[in-house]
């Protein structure tokens, strides 16, 4: 209700005070005719670590393109900081920390001397305060001590750490990163997503593109699910994951008669998986207690009893109707 009230008011207005991207109807239509993003109309909250979901070719990196001025859209509006892009690309995105499709860099040059390139061809930077720029980025991303090795010979999390040092020379209030996980061993992911986290606790509005439901899940606040180039839902995630009810399972010796008594008590989607059974976890007014009462009643031996709570994977089912490439 308060929702529908305030996007009201922001239609009349313009993008909102907290709302650091926001995209109304924005289309890409490729010239060979592909519909890549169909209708967008996203907000990202300030302050948010925003998760950008859904399988490849959904849509997203489209999308990163247009909000960083890259491609123009066929149709629709994009803001980013307030400000309209592309028209106002050039006064806004110096703001913008991003990082698409791998971050460019000289292999030849060590990790240090490509930070110092990038940060040369920017010409707000100054010159005086380069190396200690440098040297903070580095350390930021825990490259200080791998800073004299050449660039190829870093490992992927490496280079990709080396990237977001490259886009964290200036202090941000937005970054952006196109599946900055992409491709990464587990320990190279735990690493990226704790400096994500780390910059968002210190105020940086992070907005990242994943196919990676668990990864929304471990590191972002809100979410924006795409499928087929049109969105499907946006919000804070516990809300999403809310939206699905979760899975009431039974721990059984006596399967097979815990599936008889819990269809004749309504129970929907029944799973067998050995001494497993699960169900859609049944409406609010039905008292669990009872569920297991009867269990017990039809001579069911009942080892564990509970429902789990509904992961965004499960809303993401539910919304779509589709799978999802949990594992990448
Ligand atoms: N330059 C292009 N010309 C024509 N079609 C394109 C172009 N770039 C992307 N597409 C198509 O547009 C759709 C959306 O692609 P996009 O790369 O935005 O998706 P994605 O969600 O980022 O997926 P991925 O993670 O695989 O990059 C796909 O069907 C893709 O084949």
């Amino acid at each position: 209700m308060t929702d529908t009230v305030a996007a009201t008011a922001e239609r009349e207005t313009g993008p909102g005070p907290g709302t650091v991207i926001e995209t109304r109807g924005l289309t890409k239509r490729y010239r060979g005719g592909q519909l890549a993003v169909d209708g967008l109309d996203l907000a990202v909250p300030a302050g948010s670590v925003f998760g950008f979901l859904g399988p490849n070719g959904s849509g997203k990196t489209t999308t990163i393109r247009m909000l960083m001025g890259l491609i123009a859209p066929t149709s629709g509006t994009a803001h980013v900081l307030g400000r309209p892009v592309p028209t106002a690309a050039r006064t806004v995105l110096p703001q913008v920390g991003a990082l698409i499709e791998g971050p460019a860099l000289y292999g030849f040059l060590t990790g240090r001397a490509n930070l110092v390139r990038f940060d040369s061809a920017d010409p707000t930077a100054d010159p005086r305060t380069r190396r200690a720029r440098v040297e903070s980025a580095l350390d930021r991303v825990g490259l200080a001590g791998a800073a004299g090795k050449k660039a190829k010979a870093y490992s992927l999390g490496m280079k990709q750490r080396l990237g977001l040092a490259a886009a964290l020379l200036q202090p941000r209030s937005l970054l952006v990163l196109d599946e900055p996980t992409n491709g990464l061993d587990p320990q190279g992911m735990r690493e990226i997503r704790s400096l994500v986290r780390e910059l968002a606790a210190e105020g940086t509005t992070v907005f990242l593109s994943s196919h990676l439901l668990d990864e929304i899940e471990q590191v972002c606040t809100h979410a924006a699910v795409m499928a087929r180039g049109r969105l499907v839902v946006q919000g804070p995630v516990s809300a999403l994951a809310a939206g699905a009810r979760g899975r009431l399972t039974v721990t059984t010796p006596d399967p097979g008669e815990a599936a008889r008594v819990l269809a004749a008590h309504g129970a929907t989607g029944l799973v067998t998986d050995g001494d497993r059974v699960s169900a859609e976890a049944p409406p609010g007014e039905v008292e669990l207690a009872d569920l297991n009462a009867a269990l017990v009643r039809g001579g069911v031996r009942v080892r564990a009893f509970g429902v789990e709570r509904a992961s965004l994977e499960d809303a993401f089912v539910a919304l779509t109707g589709e799978g999802f490439d949990v594992t990448g």
